[in-house]
């Protein structure tokens, strides 16, 4: 394999490829905990409201638990659902004993504040990782169910084998469910981080010199090909439709790739990965409550 600093067209991080190897290892220890302790690991997916791309997301989560071995239950609710009525399901399913992980899909209706549900959550079932308590225990160094994105790119991050101590990685994007959990997960691993944001001056000089480039902005080709480092690894956490129905990403993909070593496409990159991980999450969670950890 050609070594990440010499080569002009990108090695291809392929989160699909790697989706599939995973997921091949999760079902198999699926299998196992259920023949174990007699029953599957579930997941319990909360939909609210009837966003079309919301419910592809569902139905791909509830097809990645199928093709494991984890039993999902599906709520979906209208979109008029109260807050206290989503609260209230929460609050069973945190009590269900055959529900190891809890999902609310997000962004769900104005009416319903996103951080008043995802407290409600028990932390031991929060395989999201958006629950404080989670993202506390990354922030502490002492990871429990951690954020399926982030999580996934770390994933990505180990199939270049390269040893991420002392790397310079700029993150563009401070969100809750990306930027901010990605940094706890790049400073756990002993690489040093910046974090860039709408307020950031001159986002080209950070990434100029980044050795890995995480891309969660959620602006399409924001990055430039040009402003990649020679050889650094980038990391695409955008997805934007385009109106031909393709999937593109927060790079520019086809200039990037001619610097960078390393890049994951859109789609076929971290998407596949976030569902993985939330599996791996869920069967984590499983084994924190049968105690088999
Ligand atoms: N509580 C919650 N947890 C989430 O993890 C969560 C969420 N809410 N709300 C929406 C975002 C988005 N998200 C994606 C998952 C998979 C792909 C994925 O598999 N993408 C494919 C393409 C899929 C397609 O064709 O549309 C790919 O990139 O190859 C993308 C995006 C999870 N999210
Ligand atoms: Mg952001």
């Amino acid at each position: 394999m050609r070594s990440h600093m010499d080569t002009h067209t990108a090695n291809i991080l392929d989160g699909k490829a790697l989706s599939d190897r995973l997921r091949g290892e999760i079902g198999k220890e699926a299998a196992e905990l259920t023949q174990k302790h007699g029953r599957a690991p579930g997941l319990a997916v909360i939909i609210v409201g009837n966003d079309p791309a919301s419910h592809v997301y569902v139905k791909n989560k509830k097809l990645g638990c199928e093709k494991a071995g984890i039993h999902s239950f599906s709520h979906e609710l209208p979109a008029d659902t109260s807050q206290q009525h989503l609260l209230g399901l929460i609050s069973e399913l945190n009590q269900n004993p055959k529900v190891d992980g809890i999902l609310v899909q997000l962004p769900a209706p104005k009416h319903i504040d996103p951080e008043t549900i995802i407290e409600a959550i028990d932390p031991g079932k929060d395989v999201d990782g958006f629950h404080p308590y989670n993202v506390g225990r990354l922030a502490a160094r002492q990871p429990s169910l951690r954020s399926c994105t982030p999580y996934g790119c770390m994933k990505l991050l180990a199939e270049t084998g390269l040893d991420l101590h002392g790397m310079e990685c700029v993150i563009v994007g401070a969100s809750n469910i990306v930027g901010r959990p990605m940094a706890l997960e790049l400073l756990l691993a002993g690489a040093t981080v910046t974090i860039c944001h709408r307020f950031t001056e001159n986002l080209q000089s950070h990434i100029e010199r980044a050795e890995i480039v995480i891309a969660a902005a959620g602006k399409r080709g924001l990055i430039k090909g040009e402003w990649i480092k020679q050889g650094a690894i980038v990391i695409d956490v955008g997805i934007h439709r385009l109106e031909d129905g393709s999937l593109t990403g927060d790079v520019e993909f086809d200039e990037a790739s001619k610097k960078a070593g390393w890049i994951t496409p859109v789609p076929g990159g971290v998407g596949p990965m976030t569902i993985t991980m939330l599996l791996a999450n869920t069967v984590q969670a499983f084994k924190i409550h049968v105690g088999d950890e």
